[in-house]
């Protein structure tokens, strides 16, 4: 079985792509390109799932999923931030019914 240690070893590669060379990696590629151009490929990747959902072939939107996941993992590593760090909201999270957590939050007027 696959572990979450995959995204600890993807979090590490794409860290170190912030010094590679564009030419020959894709994620330094986009590093280079710059915040622009990486959130517009969330946008795609994002739009692409939500169709894979629609036309219930179960292995594409597998498929989706991982390059949104992906994407959205260089996102977090050109902001100096990983996988990690979501893990550790989510597991902040844990146990917390977000019926719950939406009822206890401060009334806005
Ligand atoms: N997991 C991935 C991964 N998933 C998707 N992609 C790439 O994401 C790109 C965008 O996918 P699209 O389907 O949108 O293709 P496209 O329309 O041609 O993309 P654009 O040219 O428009 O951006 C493709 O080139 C995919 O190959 C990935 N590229 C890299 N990784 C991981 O990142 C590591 C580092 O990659 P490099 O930096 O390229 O060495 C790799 O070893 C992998 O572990």
């Amino acid at each position: 079985m696959v572990s979450a240690e995959i995204l600890e070893r993807l979090s590490a590669t794409l860290a170190s792509r912030r010094e590679a060379d564009p030419s020959t990696s894709y994620v330094a590629k986009l590093f280079h390109k710059g915040q622009e151009a990486i959130l517009k490929k969330v946008g795609e990747e994002a739009l692409e799932t939500i169709l894979a959902a629609k036309d219930g072939d179960r292995r594409h939107l597998v498929s989706e999923v991982a390059d949104l996941w992906f994407h959205t993992m260089v996102l977090l590593a050109n902001e100096g931030l990983s996988a990690e760090d979501v893990l550790a909201e989510l597991a902040r999270r844990e146990g917390i019914s977000g019926i719950d957590e939406k009822a206890s939050r401060p009334v806005k007027d």
